[in-house]
């Protein structure tokens, strides 16, 4: 549903409080007060608040940085440890899951709630950016605003609008995506496309709460999947001794195919974590999203298993292992395939050297300088930022020379399977 009949009627939105500003809750703090809202970010960590008020964070992406660092950020954002009053609350904590159940712990989002309800007024909208289950606003968020005196909808208004940013790409996807709006009635969400107006210029779309729940879901699990089957491909192509991203570059000139790419595991903050949320809801009908799930979670030990072969022609081999994030040129290490067989083959016994150009606790200035003080027998690519792939294909000849065996696929890229 898409109506304008709201455009007049909704009130105005000056000052808006971003509960959690991390990977998602920041970028919209930083649009807003560039676009010269009044914007206080809230966050119970209180080194990045401290971060945040002195601009002293340094994130991902330059321009993201360059905005933090504007002058009208200086001006409009200031950063909290607790909420105070404003005319819009956006939730942006994290919904991770417990382990080893695999259920949403939407202990967060429960403390962000009971955070801003004591700054609570009536006419303020309580927007809800986290990917959170089916019925989560229903029969969470809803509750504890009727038990704090307001009726959502009619003194509180309550919308919820999934964040879609790629990270590495959020500068232009936050602007450029388009945005799902859920309100618990049309009024709530078109008062919460009042606070992106100042910055979006993707299309908004207006719908319910569970539906704008479900869609963000549906989403990443459709990726999901999909990585799913390409991993299923590569492991099939490994088993024909093939090059799978040749077959699958032939195969998606199909007008009708476009499979994606196989890797070395699925990580991050949403991928692993997203399709559980549906399989809470309906376990039923969640036999391929658990499938794919379980295919992507065992990639990584998939990949240990090739190093490991590629290893045994050494004694007691000394290795570097490049990168240890969760995917290309980003600093997040979290749920990092990466990681995960780094610390199998630790466990393994191998003498394992891990760097990632990217990573403040993984640094090293120079690549031919970090590879001459460890004399490695073998280097490992696992992730590849474009850095570490340009700075590999040139010092090649050289890595021959020194005779150190280079695990990583033919056309350069790092380890696939
Ligand atoms: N990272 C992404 O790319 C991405 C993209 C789309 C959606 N999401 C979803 O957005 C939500 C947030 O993810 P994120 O990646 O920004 O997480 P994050 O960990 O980077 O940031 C969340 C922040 O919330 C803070 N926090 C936790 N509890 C709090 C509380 N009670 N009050 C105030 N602050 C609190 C944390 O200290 C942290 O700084 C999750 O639901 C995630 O699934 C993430
Ligand atoms: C539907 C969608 O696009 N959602 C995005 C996703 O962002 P993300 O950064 O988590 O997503 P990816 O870039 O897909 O990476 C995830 C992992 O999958 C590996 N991978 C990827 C592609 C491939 O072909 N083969 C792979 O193996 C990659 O290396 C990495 O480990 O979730 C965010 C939060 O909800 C969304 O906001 C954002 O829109």
């Amino acid at each position: 549903m898409q109506t304008s009949q709201f455009e007049e009627a909704v009130e105005p939105i000056e000052q808006v409080v971003v509960v959690g500003t991390g990977f998602v809750g920041l970028p919209l703090a930083l649009q807003l007060a560039k676009a010269g809202k009044s914007v206080i970010g809230v966050d119970i960590d209180e080194q990045l608040v401290a971060a945040i008020n002195d601009q002293s964070l340094n994130l991902d992406e330059d321009k993201l940085q360059n905005l933090l660092e504007s002058d009208e950020v200086e001006e409009n954002l200031q950063a909290r440890t607790s909420p105070t009053s404003g005319d819009a609350f956006v939730v942006s904590v994290p919904t991770p899951l417990t382990r080893p159940q695999k259920s949403p712990d939407l202990s967060m989002i429960k403390a962000a709630v009971e955070s801003i309800i004591p700054h609570l007024e009536e006419g303020d909208l309580v927007n809800i950016e986290s990917t959170i289950p089916p019925l989560t606003c229903e029969e969470v968020v809803v509750p504890m605003l009727t038990e704090a005196g307001f009726t959502p909808g009619e003194e509180i208004q309550l919308a919820h609008s999934p964040e879609r940013i790629l990270p590495g790409d959020v500068f232009e996807e936050i602007v450029h995506n388009d945005r799902v709006i859920g309100g618990i009635n049309e009024e709530s969400a078109h008062r919460a496309a009042k606070v992106y107006e100042p910055f979006l210029k993707g299309e908004t779309y207006f719908t319910d709460l569970i539906s704008a729940e479900l869609c963000k879901l549906m989403e990443n699990t459709f990726r999901d999947v999909n990585i799913a089957l390409a991993n299923e491909f590569a492991l099939i192509g490994d088993s024909l001794n093939l090059d799978i991203t040749e077959v699958i570059e032939l195969a998606n000139r199909h007008p009708r195919v476009d499979i994606l790419n196989p890797g070395i595991g699925v990580g991050g903050h949403c991928l692993p974590i997203d399709p559980w949320f549906l399989n809470e809801v309906n376990p039923e009908h969640t036999n391929l999203i658990t499938t794919a799930r379980r295919i992507n979670d065992k990639m990584p030990q998939a990949s240990a298993r090739k190093i490991r072969h590629a290893l045994s022609e050494f004694d007691n081999p000394t290795v570097l292992a490049l990168g240890s994030t969760y995917k290309p040129n980003t600093q997040d290490e979290r749920l990092s395939p990466a990681n995960e067989i780094v610390d199998e083959l630790r466990r393994d016994g191998y003498e394992i050297e891990h760097f990632d150009r990217l990573v403040d606790e993984k640094q090293y200035d120079n690549l031919k300088m970090l590879i001459e003080k460890i004399q490695p027998d073998a280097i490992v690519h696992l992730v590849g930022h474009s850095e570490t792939i340009s700075q590999l294909e040139e010092l090649k000849p050289w890595i021959a020379d020194q005779e150190i065996k280079l695990i990583q696929t033919e056309n350069g890229n790092p380890l696939r399977l």
